[in-house]
Formats: structure tokens, C-alpha cells, sequence
């Protein structure tokens, strides 16, 4: 027990101490000045334009998630993710379809040897790994791979008119990027089943119901109300943000006890951050908090 202390001590000291190692002026990143997306559009919204958006834009094909789709995104979300002015990401679609699904067309000819050794879907990982805060803003479809994109993240809000599903079963397939895993450990093993194996599409209000969406909006009003919500984040220290999202992404990961270690270290590690001294002496003082990521 003292070594897993120990060990989680000593992961959380690592994030801190690579949070600093970051360089502290990064270059600015936007849309139109590097990159020549082709299925994304990349800006920075709110007021103190620290809130990445990253829209998924393959509109004739409802955003299907190709290689070259994933690739980029993978690319903005490193670029972002290296931006000390970027607080939280947006990630959306449009108002027909979030995603609707990994590329049906694309991947159709593929074959188990070449799944195998071509490593198919290792350009899906990037969501799950970005250290910043990533808020999915779900409009229309989210369904196989764009239901997986949107649980990669950390936070979903959906549109009144989101649709959620897992219809690979109907393609002869299963979901591969996380619609059996996360899907169960969000909504519970009886209705990622009813989901997985019958390929049904669930509402934006059963999907808030079930705890999948933590919001829903009107359609119109999503993305607004997501880059709100990253604006809000972005309030607080992002060091502190940081580490708060690995101890609830731990609780994925790992039992109770020593998920109950990591976050008690991960609080500990917090006593040697000049945002938390800041945090507290100026409540105590009456005014409002100056952060600065240290
Ligand atoms: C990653 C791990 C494993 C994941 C696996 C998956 O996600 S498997 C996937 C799980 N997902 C699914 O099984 C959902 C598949 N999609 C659908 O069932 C329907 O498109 C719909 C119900 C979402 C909308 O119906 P609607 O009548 O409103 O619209 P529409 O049907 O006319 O589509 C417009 C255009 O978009 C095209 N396109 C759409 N989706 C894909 C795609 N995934 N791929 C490629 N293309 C796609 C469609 O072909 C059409 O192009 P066309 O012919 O004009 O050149």
C-alpha cells in the first residue's frame, strides 16, 4: 500500500513538474495562418480568446471519420494542446451530424492482416490523451465512431435534436474505439447493451438522462454555450485543471482505494503550485484569484 502511495505521489509530482517544463510563451496558433485543413476548421473564441474550437467539416459525407480526418485532428489537438494560451478545446460538428461514424466507403475493403499491421484506428487516441479540458458540443448524429469521438472527451453537451448511437452491430461489426467500453462504464452494462446489440439510436434527453450528456441545449445555442463552459475552465489555474482532470479520469482507471490515493497525493502535490497559495489567499483576502499556472 505505502508503494502505491508512493507511485501515485511520485505520477503526480511528474505532472507537475512537466506542466513547468512547458514552455510559458508559446506561439499562437490559428486557423488561417498554418494550416491548410481539409476536413477541419480550426478558430479561438471567447473573450479572452482562450478557448480552441475545432469543427469536424466533411459535410458530404456527415463528417464520416476517414484517416485524413482523424489525422488532422490529431495534428490540431497537439498544436492546441502546446498553446499556453488555450484553456479548453471545442470540439463539433455541424447541425445534421457530429460524426456519423468511422468511414463506412473507406474502410470497406480493409482486411484482418491489414487491420493487424497497419495498426487501424492508432490515429484515434489523440482525444483521449490531450491534458487539456475537451468539451464535446454534440448537434445531430453521433453514432459508431462519432458516439466513441464524443466520449473520448471529457464533458459532452448536446444539441435538443443529438442522436447517439452504436450501429456497427448492423455493418457486421462492433464498435472500436471505446462504444463497448465507455459507453458501459457511463450508462451501465444493460444499456450499452440494449445500444451495442440492437444498433438504436438514443435522444439528447435520454442521453442527459443517462448521464452520457451533461447538458442539453437548444441546437442553435451549443456551441455558444460550450465555449461558455470553456471560458468558465478557463478561469481557473490550467495547472490545477490539469491535474484535476487526470484524478477523475483515474477513476476510470483504477478501484476505488487506489483511485482514493491518487486524488489525496494529487491534492498534496496542489500544496506545492503557487496557484493554489494564490487560490486561497485571495479568497481570504476578498478578491478574485490571479493565476498564473505555476
Ligand atoms: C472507429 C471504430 C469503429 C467504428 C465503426 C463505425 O463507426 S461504423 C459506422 C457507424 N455509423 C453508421 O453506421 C451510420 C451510417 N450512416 C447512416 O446510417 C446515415 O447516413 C444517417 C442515418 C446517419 C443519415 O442518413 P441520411 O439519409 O440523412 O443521409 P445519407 O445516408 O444520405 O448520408 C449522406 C452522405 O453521407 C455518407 N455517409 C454517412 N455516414 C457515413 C459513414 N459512416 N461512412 C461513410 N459515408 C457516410 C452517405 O454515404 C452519403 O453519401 P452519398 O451517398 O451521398 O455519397
Amino acid at each position: 500500500m505505502a508503494n502505491i502511495a508512493k507511485i501515485f505521489a511520485s505520477r503526480a509530482q511528474g505532472v507537475l513538474q512537466a506542466a513547468a517544463r512547458q514552455p510559458q510563451v508559446a506561439t499562437r496558433f490559428s486557423s488561417s495562418s498554418t494550416n491548410n485543413w481539409e476536413y477541419i476548421k480550426t478558430e479561438v473564441a471567447g473573450e479572452s480568446k482562450n478557448v480552441a474550437v475545432i469543427t469536424l467539416n466533411r459535410p458530404k459525407a456527415l463528417n464520416a471519420l476517414c484517416n485524413g480526418l482523424m489525422k488532422e485532428l490529431s495534428t490540431a489537438l497537439q498544436q492546441f494542446g502546446k498553446d499556453q494560451s488555450i484553456s479548453a478545446i471545442v470540439l463539433t460538428g455541424s447541425e445534421k451530424a457530429f460524426a456519423a461514424g468511422a468511414d463506412i466507403k473507406e474502410m470497406v475493403g480493409n482486411t484482418y492482416s491489414q487491420c493487424i499491421q497497419g495498426n487501424f484506428l492508432n490515429d484515434w487516441t489523440e482525444v483521449a490523451r490531450t491534458q487539456k479540458p475537451i468539451i464535446a458540443a454534440v448537434n445531430g448524429y453521433a453514432l459508431g465512431g462519432g458516439c466513441e469521438l464524443a466520449m473520448m472527451c471529457d464533458i459532452i453537451y448536446a444539441g435538443d435534436k443529438a442522436k447517439f448511437g452504436q450501429p456497427e452491430i448492423a455493418l457486421g461489426t462492433i464498435p472500436g474505439a471505446g462504444g463497448t467500453q465507455r459507453l458501459t462504464r457511463v450508462v451501465g452494462k444493460t444499456k450499452a447493451m440494449e445500444m451495442c446489440l440492437t444498433g438504436n439510436m438514443i435522444g439528447a434527453q435520454e442521453a442527459e438522462k443517462l448521464g452520457l450528456a451533461s447538458k442539453v441545449v437548444p441546437a442553435d445555442q451549443l456551441l455558444g454555450e460550450a465555449v461558455k463552459l470553456g471560458e468558465k475552465i478557463g478561469t481557473h489555474s490550467n495547472l490545477i485543471v490539469q491535474l484535476c482532470k487526470e484524478a477523475v479520469n483515474t477513476a476510470y482507471e483504477t478501484t476505488l482505494q487506489e483511485g482514493l490515493k491518487f486524488e489525496r497525493r494529487t491534492f498534496h502535490a496542489t500544496f506545492s503550485t503557487a496557484d493554489r497559495k494564490e487560490g486561497m489567499t485571495a479568497f481570504a483576502e476578498k478578491r478574485p484569484a490571479k493565476f498564473t499556472n505555476e
